[in-house]
């Protein structure tokens, strides 16, 4: 699949007083992905699709959003694009209907109330399409603000931590909403900082930290990589070395010496029959142990070493 419907490239933010929030991200989306961009607070999530929707100038670079470029041709670009904000900003006093058709006004477009119902019919707020939205309850805030985000038509949406702080309920909810707009054809990105999010959402994930895109892959590809597992031996005493016969495994010694962890992948048949020979290798050589667990690699591992390689070293 190649049809890039944003292009970033080269992009740096230094904001004013000298911080750089942005170093030099290239990135393409492709239309009709949902891409995650996942990062710890700070990373630059909300300053890279800030700039992107053209609501914060680059300190250099480019974006083309279906080709056009968001400053200099910002109007075409702009309308290509809906932006559901982090915060919660909703006029309390006003309806759900007219919220909605106000933005769509606010892009110049004429009334269309066939497709604001359309919008909120998809969203489940058509019953409420009369009531204040003080009346609503959280998870109704949150979809009118994607209603509003789509009240002009736009191919693409970006979602700003479209569930930080909500329930497992609405969370699920939330990615239910995302999917069906993904099945009728918008692109969607959304940042976050939940991995379990990326890892249920995303057709691609790239992480940011520190400014800095430091990864970005197809997720299927990502997770295939995660099969590795690790067995890991309690000793009961430590080893001070690898002994010569055990050195043909995939070992590693920590805990000073009094945990032996073995390497494998997981999903391949002969690995059965390599923990047997282990096993009985380590039996041979005298090594014993008290206790032994498994663990399978994830994308939270991936992302802790992205992020913080040092923590783990
Ligand atoms: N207007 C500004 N002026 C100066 N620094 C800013 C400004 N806006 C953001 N920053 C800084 O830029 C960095 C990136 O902020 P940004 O909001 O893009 O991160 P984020 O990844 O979205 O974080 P979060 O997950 O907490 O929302 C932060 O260190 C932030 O303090």
């Amino acid at each position: 699949m190649n049809d890039p419907i944003i292009t970033i490239n080269g992009l740096n933010k230094t904001y004013e007083g000298g911080f750089q929030a942005l170093t030099h991200i290239d990135l393409t989306i492709q239309r009709g992905e949902i891409f995650a961009l996942l990062g710890p607070n700070g990373a630059g999530k909300t300053t890279l699709i800030s700039v992107v929707c053209g609501l914060v100038n680059p300190t250099a670079g480019h974006v083309l959003v279906d080709g056009f470029d968001n400053i200099t041709h910002y109007r075409q670009a702009r309308e290509l694009i809906g932006l559901v904000p982090q915060e919660l900003t909703n006029e309390a006093f006003e309806t759900v209907w007219n919220t909605v058709s106000f933005s769509r006004g606010l892009f110049g477009k004429a009334p269309n109330p066939a497709h604001i119902e359309k919008v909120l019919k998809s969203l489940t707020l058509w019953d409420k399409r009369n009531n204040r939205l003080m009346t609503l309850s959280g998870g109704m805030k949150r979809r009118v603000l994607i209603a509003k985000a789509l009240s002009h038509e736009p191919r693409i949406l970006f979602l700003d931590e479209p569930t930080a702080g909500v329930d497992v309920e609405l969370r699920r909810e939330m990615w239910e909403v995302v999917r069906q707009l993904c099945d009728n054809g918008v692109t969607i990105i959304l940042t976050t900082h939940y991995i379990e999010e990326a890892e249920e959402m995303a057709d691609r994930i790239g992480v940011i930290n520190r400014g800095e895109l430091v990864l970005v892959e197809e997720k299927a590809a990502l997770m295939s990589k995660l099969g590795s597992k690790q067995l890991t031996l309690n000793l009961h005493s430590p080893l001070t070395e690898m002994p010569a016969t055990l050195q043909r495994f995939e070992l590693s010694l920590a805990a000073e010496g009094y945990e032996l962890i073995y390497t494998y992948d997981g999903s391949q048949e002969e690995d059965s029959h390599a923990i047997s020979e282990l096993l009985t290798a380590l039996e041979r050589e005298g090594v014993t142990f008290k206790d032994l667990n498994t663990r399978q690699s994830s994308l939270e591992d991936i992302f802790v070493d992205l992020v913080n390689p040092k923590e783990r070293a």
